[in-house]
């Protein structure tokens, strides 16, 4: 069953199209993968699903609901959590209040089951030796890592991740994608803007290629990464 469609959605800033009519259908339990280049339009993509931004033509559907006119906030409680490209943390909260922030206001937990969701949250993600810093002060890959609990502090059943592995050392990017697995395991349904292309592969049940803010390509990842059109406009190598 499909857990998110997206119905011919479009949206412009000015005169330029930054969406053009992407329909899209992710099935639960599924991992898909968002490649494209610089500018091509997949963040506003998320932005579209998560209620970031409005569609200015098509539809939105989540869990078989129109969710095309809801809030952010709403399509959260409705169970569709998202990262950002830049990590976005309470600065001067700690770790662990993030944590519980998000279980509060994107779960709507209660203060009780909120601080067991941190606790269980922070021991997942390996950011338990941080609980108590300000998230402000954190190293790169703990503020990427950051973004990620939060996002499931939120208890997603569809996950939005953009970027999540960009900057990382290639130690750290195996670290991420051997925590993303566990997700995937507990029956987490994601998507997934990379640009470290082998991170992607490693988990990727399917590919999405948006150009100039178009389906370029879809389909089984192996299939598209060799596809002529999808080599030159995203690796630039001739076809
Ligand atoms: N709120 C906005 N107002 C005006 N233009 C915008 C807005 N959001 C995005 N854009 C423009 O839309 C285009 C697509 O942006 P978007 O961030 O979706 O691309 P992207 O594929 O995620 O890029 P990247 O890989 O660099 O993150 C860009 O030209 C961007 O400048």
């Amino acid at each position: 069953m499909s857990l998110l469609v997206l119905h011919a959605v479009s949206k412009s800033y000015g005169a330029l199209k930054v969406t053009d009519d992407i329909s899209l259908a992710v099935t639960e339990g599924e991992t898909l993968g968002i490649l494209g280049p610089n500018g091509a339009g997949k963040t506003t993509l998320f932005n579209l699903i998560s209620g970031d931004a409005r569609v200015d033509a098509g539809r939105v559907e989540y869990d078989g609901v129109d969710v095309t006119a809801l809030k952010p906030h709403q399509r959260c409680h409705a169970g569709i959590g998202r990262s950002y490209q830049v990590p976005q943390p309470f600065g001067n909260m700690s770790v662990f209040e993030n944590l519980v922030t998000a279980a509060c206001f994107g779960a709507q937990e209660g203060e009780q089951e909120a601080w067991q969701t941190a606790h269980e949250i922070l021991a997942q993600t390996g950011l338990m030796p941080h609980a108590n810093r300000p998230a402000g002060g954190l190293t790169l890959l703990d503020r990427k890592r950051l973004e990620l609990a939060r996002a499931l502090a939120t208890r997603p059943k569809l996950l939005l991740l953009d970027e999540i592995a960009g900057g990382l050392t290639e130690p750290e990017a195996k670290q991420l994608v051997e925590e993303l697995k566990q997700i995937k395991a507990r029956g987490v349904t994601m998507i997934w803007i990379e640009h470290v292309v082998h991170a992607l592969l490693s988990l990727a049940d399917r590919l999405f290629v948006i150009n100039f803010g178009q389906k370029l390509a879809e389909g089984e990842p192996r299939a598209v990464m060799s596809d002529p059109e999808v080599r030159r406009v995203y690796m630039g190598v001739e076809a």
